[in-house]
């Protein structure tokens, strides 16, 4: 018999027989590994990062950068020294930056921080560097990028629809200075052109001209990122001009980082505690972070559990009541798949606002949560910024993923309330959690 090639392969999704009670130790960041991989690969020096993310989102992040010449060697330890490094436990990766080589070819996937972070360092390489990837990274903006680097002195072969495929002549240094973008389609324009810009001559100054600009929290992460290894960044917040980032041109130093657990890859886990009336712990929670999950306690508290936070982690426990929700989610898009899925459950109606730019994630993912949420008997709505939802009793089906990872883990809460939902392709989670299926038969004890 042939196998189910694994895109149209369907996994039942355990239904929940009662209360969920466990500890669940999520992998690492895919956004913090992925601006950790980009910093150490210009800095002057080597650097370490711990308990990375290793997920096709890194994994191509790591493999792109060695096509440029960076030594990223991989490190398991059991030990309390990691190959001659610095004190440190588990897997580790040492990160040998060199001069970026040219030619080279990226494989960017459809991972938007490859996409965005990567193209600003190619314009450093000595030689030109392609970059391809999924079909639907064709569809996802880049013009941001693009259309920056060439004001900033970079030569670029593109189609001219301001997207992949493309390629990015090096030519060993970039010119860099002000230049003006529209991000509201993605945050990572900004981030992008921040990560590298202490490399350029004169540095970078972005002024971002949109009237919206998603996934503030992501744009922190970088400025917070950068100038832990020592950049000079000045920002809207550090008394700068709105909508204007600032940094300094200079050398950059390796860093020894351990990698938070990814916050937005816990949300299916404290969404089971939510929707079962249980107690899930996510251990090494952050008590101070950038990453835009950890909203999630605000929100998935509003919504009818409670959070604790100690120096283990968090625990999150349902009450056995799930409300519905009217929230803007502009700052924390990646988090909506999710909270849709529990919205769905809920006792009362819920509307996400601010997230239009979800049409051009993975997948137009307020079309698809629409769609998916009501076959199988929901009653969701797109507005022109989000969704309006109002529970419904749910029935068991297929739920499409388009390719999705977020659109799995959302079918997946979904399924711990309804009997008979099958996931399609469940295997698109690899994208930022591979182990996500164990993960949750773990937690279920299944
Ligand atoms: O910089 C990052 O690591 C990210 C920024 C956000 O992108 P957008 O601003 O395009 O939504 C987020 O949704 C994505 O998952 C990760
Ligand atoms: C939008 C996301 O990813 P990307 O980094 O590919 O933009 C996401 O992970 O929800």
């Amino acid at each position: 018999m042939p196998e189910t090639p694994a895109h149209t392969a369907l996994w039942p999704a355990p239904h929940a027989s009662g209360a969920v009670d466990a500890t669940v130790h999520v992998p690492g960041s895919k956004s913090v590994t992925n601006r950790a991989l980009v910093l150490a690969a210009l800095a002057s020096e080597p650097g370490w990062l711990r308990r990375p993310l290793r997920s096709r989102d890194t994994l191509l992040m790591a493999e792109a950068l060695r096509a440029m010449g960076v030594g990223i060697e991989e490190t398991v330890s059991s030990s309390s020294s990691v190959a001659g490094g610095p004190e440190g436990t588990g897997e580790a990766w040492r990160v040998l930056p060199t001069g970026f080589r040219g030619p080279a070819t990226v494989d960017v996937g459809n991972a938007g921080t490859v996409m965005r972070f990567l193209p600003p360092v190619a314009a450093l390489a000595d030689g030109p560097v392609r970059f391809d990837g999924d079909p639907r990274s064709y569809e996802r903006p880049l013009n941001g990028v693009i259309e920056a680097l060439r004001v900033l002195g970079a030569r670029i072969d593109d189609d001219g629809r301001g997207a992949l495929p493309l390629t990015v002549h090096g030519g060993g240094a970039l010119e860099g200075g002000p230049v003006e973008i529209d991000a509201s389609s993605s945050s990572q324009f900004v981030s992008a052109l921040l990560l590298s810009g202490p490399r350029f001559n004169q540095g970078v100054e972005v002024r971002h001209t949109g009237s919206t600009l998603p996934s503030l929290p992501h744009i922190r992460m970088t400025v917070d990122m950068l100038r832990a290894v020592g950049a000079q960044v000045d920002t809207p917040e550090s008394g700068g001009e709105p909508n204007v980032w600032r940094v300094t041109p200079g050398a950059l130093l390796g860093r020894d980082l351990t990698i938070e657990p990814d916050l937005s890859n816990a949300q299916p886990f404290l969404a089971a505690a939510l929707v079962t009336g249980g107690r899930v712990v996510v251990p090494d929670w952050p008590a101070r972070t950038t990453q835009p999950g950890d909203r999630l306690r605000e929100i998935f508290t509003e919504m009818g559990g409670s959070c604790e936070l100690t120096e283990y982690g968090l625990a999150f426990t349902g009450s056995g009541s799930v409300h519905g929700i009217d929230v803007d989610l502009s700052d924390v898009g990646e988090l909506t798949p999710g909270i849709a899925a529990v919205a769905a459950l809920a006792d009362s109606p819920s509307t996400l606002r601010g997230v239009a730019h979800l049409r051009l994630h993975e997948t137009d993912r307020l079309a698809a949560l629409t769609k998916e949420i009501n076959e199988l008997g929901g009653d969701v709505t797109e507005t022109a910024d989000g969704l309006h939802i109002r529970p419904r009793p749910l029935h068991g089906g297929t739920f499409h993923t388009y390719d999705d990872h977020r659109m799995a883990t959302a079918g997946a809460v979904i399924g711990l309330a309804v009997e008979g939902v099958r996931i399609e392709n469940v295997a698109t989670t690899a994208k930022t959690l591979p182990d996500f299926p164990e993960l949750w038969t773990g937690m279920l004890g299944v």
